[in-house]
């Protein structure tokens, strides 16, 4: 809950306003496990607490452990659906990669999640225990939103999450800190940029609107170009950056024709390229190409003054694709809703 949200309940329970100030605390800042365990609200307070709401801590119902350390932990909802989280530790930084929805809808056809379809959407209570119940969470860093689903498909519990995250009031977690991950969904986005400072990620994966909306249905309802367009209205001189993930798919998306379409599309916005290795999906006929290849593919952009990275693929030994964990965990609990 926000603290709005807390002042609301606080009033329900005829409580004074300033107790929303103090479940804050207990909840973000000191990780309260336990209503009973407020000892700055009355007895009286507490109990009519517990009685009408719960703290919604849900520990993972398991995990597996790469050997490059990265660990997937699957989460049950309020709604009992199974959600992944990745923990990405790497030198003196941890990322954990959350979920905000059940499944997708937006049917990227690379994408083991999108084939699940939209199961359910996250609360923000359920994308914010994947944070506080984490095991180790106390070493967390940086926070993205690039686990299961389309984050602005689902843009109040996220935005409420982001709230949480970095409010004063709240985990007062700095927004630079924290990344959300976007297939282009243009009224969600408008409202990421204009009500939060986190960084934007934009998965773009071709250029070209025919041939992405072969891979990203998105693409028909929300071009690219209006994506970039809109983003050029903000600034990213300053604290916020945006950047640009691309799954470089062998002889599909990887030509000197889409270097010099990409350096037309972002020409003149102040971003970067992440290029990344496909994660291999049952069934898919894509690939990624060749170390040589995607260097190659990284220098050509380089040159035309785009500031690009190759991101390191991690968790490879534990299925890293996002989506095939839950997948499995539905297929096994024989869950076909
Ligand atoms: C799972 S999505 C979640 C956030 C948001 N829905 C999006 O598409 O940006 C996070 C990133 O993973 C990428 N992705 C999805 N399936 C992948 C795969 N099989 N291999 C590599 N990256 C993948 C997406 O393109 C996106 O850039
Ligand atoms: S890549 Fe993102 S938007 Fe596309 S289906 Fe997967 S989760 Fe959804």
């Amino acid at each position: 809950m926000s603290l709005g949200q807390l002042r609301e309940a606080a009033a329900g329970l005829g409580l004074p306003r300033y107790a929303a100030g103090q479940m804050a605390s207990w909840l973000y800042r000191r990780g309260c496990t336990d209503i009973t365990a407020m000892t700055d609200l009355s007895k009286a307070a507490r109990e009519a607490l517990a009685s009408s709401y719960r703290l919604g801590l849900e520990a993972p119902r398991s995990v597996a452990v790469s050997r490059d350390g990265t660990k997937k932990y699957l989460y049950r909802t309020a709604d009992g659906h199974y959600v992944e989280s990745a923990y990405i530790p790497d030198g003196d930084r941890a990322t954990l990669c959350v979920s905000s929805q059940a499944g997708c809808r937006m049917g990227c056809r690379f994408c083991m999640t999108g084939r699940q379809g939209l199961r359910g959407q996250l609360t923000s209570g359920d994308i914010l225990n994947q944070m506080a119940s984490l095991p180790e969470r106390g070493r967390l860093t940086n926070m993205v939103y690039m686990g299961m689903g389309e984050p602005l498909d689902n843009p109040d519990q996220v935005l409420r999450s982001l709230e949480i995250l970095t409010a004063e009031w709240g985990y007062g977690w700095s927004p630079t800190r924290i990344t959300v991950s976007t297939a282009g969904v243009v009224p969600g986005l408008r409202r990421l940029l204009d009500e939060s400072r986190v960084h934007v990620a934009v998965s773009l994966h071709n250029p070209f609107p025919e041939q992405r909306a072969e891979i990203m249905p998105v693409e028909r309802a929300f071009s690219v170009r209006d994506v970039v367009s809109l983003l050029r209205r903000y600034d990213f001189g300053g604290q916020r950056r945006v950047s640009f993930e691309y799954i470089v798919l062998a002889g599909m998306n990887d030509s000197p024709a889409h270097v010099k379409e990409l350096a037309r599309l972002l020409d003149g916005l102040k971003c970067r390229i992440n290029l990344i290795r496909f994660h291999k999906i049952p069934g898919s006929p894509y690939f990624s190409p060749d170390d040589r290849r995607m260097e190659a593919f990284r220098n050509a952009l380089s040159r035309k003054g785009i500031v690009t990275t190759v991101r390191a693929s991690r968790g490879e030994d534990i299925q890293a694709a996002c989506g095939l964990l839950s997948t499995k965990q539905m297929e096994e609990a024989g869950d076909e809703a």
